[in-house]
């Protein structure tokens, strides 16, 4: 009998346990009662998807205060055949945290994910001037090596870290905007596409073509004519050479929705690489409003029309 391996039912994410991804994919119905693999970096959790050792990861996209996650645009534009299926808000605030004893007064070196420490930043350039930054893989990660080595004198932490660690509380509530939020991903190796609900978003990595001018409204055209509005673009290095960059894009809907369908054939014309990350329904659950001319009906006629002028009649 031919050998099947199991299919995969662990969900990974950035640990150790009381990370703000954690509380993403406390989100996840499908994940409850299910084994939660904590991993080391965005990297990591796409290979234990990609290897078929867990069946989606958790990954921080975007945060509201520092934009996007950059490690992990990059990660999914390099890993192929991976799919956003889910996307997750988590309110973020921290606390500045330290081994019994310490005051404010003994903080020289801070522990933090770099994420979390741009988002503390004037804080800390006010509390403890001159301060220097040890990066950690994650917010629990920052506090735990506290514990582990006195690299540092504090770690910026989430809420919540004194029950995983035996630490004092210094400060609570240090990030520069009090309604910093961050937003997740779940990340699965699957072509099935979730359902349209009308409140949804799709996912593109774009390049432009070889420099010419208007290449980037050219771009942005193939949205615009089409009625999709987009909630997202930012620009990445491709990495190659100096001055080549790929366009994180979101767009407001569903590639089953017509008018996304026929923005993704033109981009396809247009751009010699196109990823389509997926189409998964909104956090927010906010339904997609575009003008009655973008609505399916009229491309389906339009489509309809142009098959009897050319005598191929809808079947
Ligand atoms: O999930 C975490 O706790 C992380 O360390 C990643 C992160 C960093 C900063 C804000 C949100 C998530």
């Amino acid at each position: 009998m031919p050998q099947t391996s199991p299919a995969p039912t662990s969900y990974s994410f950035l640990g150790p346990a009381g990370t703000f991804t954690e509380a993403a994919l406390a989100q996840v119905p499908e994940a409850a009662g299910k084994t939660w693999r904590a991993v080391n970096n965005v990297g990591e959790a796409l290979t234990d998807v990609v290897s078929g050792r867990s069946v989606a990861a958790m990954i921080a996209i975007e945060n509201s205060v520092d934009g996007g996650v950059t490690a992990t645009q990059d990660a999914l534009a390099n890993v192929p055949n991976l799919r956003i299926i889910g996307e997750y808000l988590v309110p973020v605030s921290f606390d500045l945290v330290a081994r019994h004893g310490t005051t404010l007064a003994d903080v020289h070196t801070v522990n933090a994910h770099p994420v979390a420490y741009a988002q503390c930043r004037a804080w800390l350039d006010a509390a403890v001037p001159g301060h220097g930054h040890i990066p950690a893989s994650s917010n629990v990660a920052a506090a735990a090596a506290l514990l582990e080595n006195d690299q540092a004198d504090a770690a910026i932490a989430p809420p919540g870290i004194l029950k995983h660690h035996d630490l004092a509380v210094l400060a609570t509530n240090i990030g520069d905007n009090p309604n910093a939020v961050t937003r997740f991903v779940l990340v699965a190796s699957t072509s099935e596409l979730p359902a349209p609900t009308g409140a949804d978003k799709t996912s593109l990595l774009v390049e432009l073509p070889e420099d010419h001018s208007g290449a980037l409204l050219e771009m942005l055209e193939q949205f615009a004519t089409r009625g999709v509005n987009l909630s997202l673009i930012q620009s990445r290095p491709i990495g190659d050479e100096l001055g080549r960059y790929r366009f994180v894009i979101d767009a407001d809907g569903h590639i089953l929705d017509e008018r996304m369908a026929d923005a993704l054939l033109g981009l396809r014309r247009f751009s010699p690489n196109v990823t389509f990350l997926g189409s998964y329904p909104r956090a927010d659950k906010r339904l997609i409003e575009f003008t009655d001319r973008y609505d399916d009906g009229i491309f389906i006629e339009a489509r309809d029309w142009l098959r009897a002028l050319i005598g191929q009649d809808p079947a």
